[in-house]
């Protein structure tokens, strides 16, 4: 049994199933580094234990939410200049992770998805929502930009305009439109879930192991082409973002529950 070192995870094994549960849900499942860190750990010794037979990982989250993204609780941490890359390359080597994991990894989002919670919930090969999840790319709300591949992984499913959208206006996509958009691959009502999560799950346990890694691969080196340039653009531009006014103001914005004062201009 693989053991997570951050009592904010979840780690359960079971029959060829790996099922990691985000476990910080007064904060709607919040991460951090460190959170991040272990996540990406546990993903990454996925190639080891392919050899135990572990076939598939599951990601979900507690209390509902599947995550809000980064916790804006420690925003003047992260804005330390010292501290400002350090999440975002968390966030980033995770992300890198689950595409590159051989065992095909699957979301499972019953509530809100946002922040750089969106692009780990879409890195996975199946998201499996319930009609109560949504995505918000919320980082323009607070004074940030996009990460995690979010303007990669977003692009490769819905097409421009509809990343704009996301992306700028920060708007919420219901899970009906995020299944019309090809950002899940299937929406169910929450009483189905844990049937059809069984469901993909034994497809995975009993399929053909080497042929699903060989394919997962294929795609993604097809579809995402853009990634590493996404994840390096991402990176300058956040940092940048991260030490500036506007990200002070809306990060105290959202903790006071009022609306933000953006000042900062842009160049
Ligand atoms: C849309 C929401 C995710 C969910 O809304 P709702 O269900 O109505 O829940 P709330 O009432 O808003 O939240 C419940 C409590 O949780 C606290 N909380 C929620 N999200 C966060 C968070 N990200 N950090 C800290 N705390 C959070 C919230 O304050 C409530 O606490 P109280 O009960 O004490 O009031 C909604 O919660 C939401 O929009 N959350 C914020 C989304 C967001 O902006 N995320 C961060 C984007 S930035 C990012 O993800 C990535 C980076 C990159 C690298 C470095 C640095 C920063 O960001």
């Amino acid at each position: 049994m693989p053991k997570s070192q951050d009592p904010r995870l979840i780690v359960e094994r079971s029959d060829g199933a790996l099922t990691v549960t985000l476990a910080a849900a007064e904060r709607r499942n919040a991460v951090d580094e460190p959170l991040l860190r272990a996540l990406g750990d546990l993903i990454a010794g996925a190639g080891e234990r392919v050899a135990d037979g572990e076939r598939v990982i599951v990601l979900r989250g507690a209390g509902g939410a599947f995550s809000s993204g980064v916790d804006l609780g420690a925003a003047e941490e992260l804005a330390q200049p010292a501290n400002a890359g350090r999440t975002i390359d968390a966030a980033n080597d995770l992300v890198r992770g689950i595409l590159e994991a051989p065992v095909p990894v699957v979301s499972v989002v019953a509530g809100p998805c946002a922040g750089v919670g969106v692009p780990i919930a879409l890195a996975a090969d199946v998201v499996l929502a319930t009609s109560a999840a949504y995505f918000q790319l919320a980082f323009t709300r607070v004074g940030l930009m996009p990460d995690g591949g979010a303007t990669a992984l977003i692009a490769a499913s819905v097409g421009r305009t509809a990343a704009m959208r996301m992306a700028l206006l920060a708007e919420r996509i219901g899970a009906p439109e995020a299944a019309v958009h090809g950002l899940v691959s299937r929406v169910v009502d929450a009483g189905d879930l844990e049937s059809a999560l069984d469901g993909i799950v034994g497809t995975f346990r009993s399929g053909p192991a080497a042929a699903i890694a060989q394919t997962k691969a294929a795609v993604n080196a097809a579809t995402l082409v853009e990634l590493s340039a996404a994840f390096a653009r991402e990176r300058a531009g956040q940092v940048g973002l991260l030490t500036a006014h506007d990200f002070a103001e809306g990060a105290l914005a959202f903790r006071e529950k009022r609306a933000p004062a953006f000042t900062d201009l842009p160049g």
